[in-house]
């Protein structure tokens, strides 16, 4: 019986195969030249069983057959782009043929419902919406407020009104300073706990501290004071696996059950799992929605209480969803990186210190306000981004409809790749790519116009955000909370024990962090224990 089973699935497979082949023969002309290690049937699926990260691979590649490459994985075509010009000329300037999303249908059968949470009235995941009028709508929720947005029942059409102003601008950031404040106070207060505690050579666990101060800030900014978790709370633990979950069906891996539509029948865990993962979404998010509507008159501002009217509960679920999943393991893994890669560079943190005292002093805190003149800290916080950028590959787009560039097909709903990796080590770009040298950014930082947001690839010290229609709309949010949680660990501490600056095998499959570390905090001078007492009043 097992024995007939098994030759009936092969044979399946088989014929799966076949067809997926030969469906895929008729697609090959015109395509951007193919990565080496295709095979009939499997194409690229060996070569990317390969040890070394994709972004590397694909870097490699690059330099082998041009910054432009296919990669055939059964019926999907991945377009790679490795340069900065393929992604200004594709994702920036035809940015309505390449923004969508080419969502796996396991997603969208579980996660989604079956696709009915991919319409306006019953999703809110934007970060899954393929191109369109959906996700526009719930896209400008997030950069607008909404007494300014409007949409037509009828036409579905969304008008933006004049006076509209940015909901997630530098501007509006600053109205969050005071969560900003209790944050990196919490921040602050967990370390000297740690240090205070961890005299053994193993050191202070900084990984979780930063996941912590990462999660409970997008959290906080979300919900305002209804939102009571602290450190260490269990419902904190719930909030990471709902997000590093939902954050798989984003990445790359994911696809790789789309080569083949007959692996699903397989793998039938994967469709529970994106079920299990939506009913975990809503039991948790659920409730925090319904204390917001119950107690909206009494409790603080926050991003949810200014568009609560305007969603349906799905969309709310799934916006908040997408709001705190984007916003925390991102902003998490940077400050980690920068944290591991400062241990091994003792003289950049004496330099960054340096240049906190002479501008802040060390009677009080690094503020908003003092981040024009910390240059040199901005210019570690974007080195950064460029030398370890926690989304190497960023969020797979997909294309809305077949183009032709530079006299190569690229055909609808190809899965588009930019390898931010692979041009934040152009040596065109970067001197000494492969080295940590802040100062590269010095010029940007001293001459850019910081009120003017540019959305072009040039104009941009890295891509860590994606370009484009796309482009992450947690900027500003992010860049203040990765300033300020830099600013006051390090008028506080010095950060000691080398560091591997490797990253994790198994961060979640759009964003990777270091291997987990410790470190030794060193205290900066006297008055750290008062300044992080005092840093609330
Ligand atoms: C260091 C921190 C962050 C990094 C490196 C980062 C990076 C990215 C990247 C690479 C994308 C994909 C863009 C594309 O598809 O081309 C993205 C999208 C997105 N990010 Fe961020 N992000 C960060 C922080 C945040 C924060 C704080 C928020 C908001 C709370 C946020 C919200 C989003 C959303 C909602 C999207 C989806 C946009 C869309 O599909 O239209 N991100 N981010």
């Amino acid at each position: 019986m097992q024995s007939s089973i098994l030759l009936a699935g092969l044979a399946v497979t088989f014929i799966a195969a076949m067809t997926a082949w030969w469906w895929s023969k008729g697609n090959e002309d015109g395509l951007p030249p193919l990565a080496p290690g295709c095979f009939p049937v499997i194409g690229h699926l060996l070569a990317l069983a390969s040890k070394e990260p994709p972004e590397k691979l694909f870097l490699h590649w690059s330099k082998q057959i041009g910054p432009i490459f296919t990669l055939k994985l059964g019926i999907k075509r991945w377009i790679i782009l490795n340069d900065a010009t393929s992604v200004k000329d594709l994702i920036v300037s035809r940015g309505s043929i390449y923004s969508s999303r080419d969502i796996s249908s396991v997603l969208v059968d579980g996660f989604f419902d079956g696709g009915k949470c991919l319409s306006y009235e019953s999703g809110g995941g934007f970060a899954f919406y393929p191109y369109g009028k959906y996700w526009r709508f719930l896209r400008r929720i997030g950069m607008y407020n909404t007494d300014r947005i409007s949409i037509c029942p009828k036409s579905q059409m969304v008008t933006l009104h004049p006076q509209a102003h940015s909901g997630l601008t530098k501007k509006k950031i600053n109205d969050y300073q005071p969560l900003f404040d209790q944050e990196t106070h919490t921040l602050l207060q967990s370390m000297n706990m740690e240090a205070k505690d961890s005299k053994s050579a193993l050191g202070v666990p900084i990984c979780r501290l930063i996941e912590d101060y990462s999660m409970l800030v997008v959290l906080k900014i979300a919900f305002g004071d209804i939102m009571k978790m602290k450190p260490g709370d269990k419902e904190l633990q719930q909030v990471f696996e709902l997000t590093a979950g939902a954050a798989t069906f984003l990445g790359p891996k994911e696809q790789l059950l789309e080569f083949f539509p007959i692996i699903k029948w397989f793998l039938p865990t994967q469709h529970s799992f994106a079920v299990l993962a939506r009913n975990k979404l809503f039991s948790f998010y659920g409730p925090l929605f319904d204390k917001l509507d119950k107690q909206s008159a009494q409790s603080s501002d926050c991003f949810f209480k200014e568009v609560i009217g305007q969603l349906t509960h799905v969309q709310r679920v799934g916006f908040a969803g997408v709001f705190v999943g984007a916003g925390s393991e991102t902003t998490a893994s940077t400050l980690q990186w920068l944290t591991a890669i400062l241990t091994n560079y003792p003289e950049i943190q004496d330099k960054v210190f340096e240049e906190i005292v002479s501008v802040v002093g060390k009677n009080r805190l690094p503020a908003a306000t003092d981040e024009d003149k910390l240059v040199y800290l901005q210019c570690v916080i974007l080195e950064t981004l460029r030398f370890r950028t926690p989304t190497p590959l960023g969020v797979p787009h997909a294309t809305s409809s077949a183009d032709v560039y530079k006299n190569y097909v690229i055909p609808a709903n190809a899965t588009v790749i930019v390898n931010a990796y692979a041009i934040h080590r152009d040596p065109e770009r970067y001197t000494d790519p492969g080295s940590f040298l802040p100062a590269r950014h010095m010029k940007y930082v001293t001459e850019h116009d910081s009120t003017h947001f540019s959305q072009t690839v040039e104009d941009r010290p890295h891509l860590a955000f994606s370009t484009g229609r796309r482009v992450c709309v947690g900027i500003h949010l992010a860049e203040r909370s990765l300033f300020l949680a830099a600013a006051r660990m390090l008028a506080c501490y010095r950060f000691e024990g080398k560091t591997e600056i490797n990253r994790s095998k198994d961060g979640v499959s759009t964003t990777f962090a270091p291997v987990p570390f410790t470190v030794r905090l060193v205290k900066r001078h006297e008055n750290v224990d008062t300044l992080i007492t005092d840093s609330l009043s």
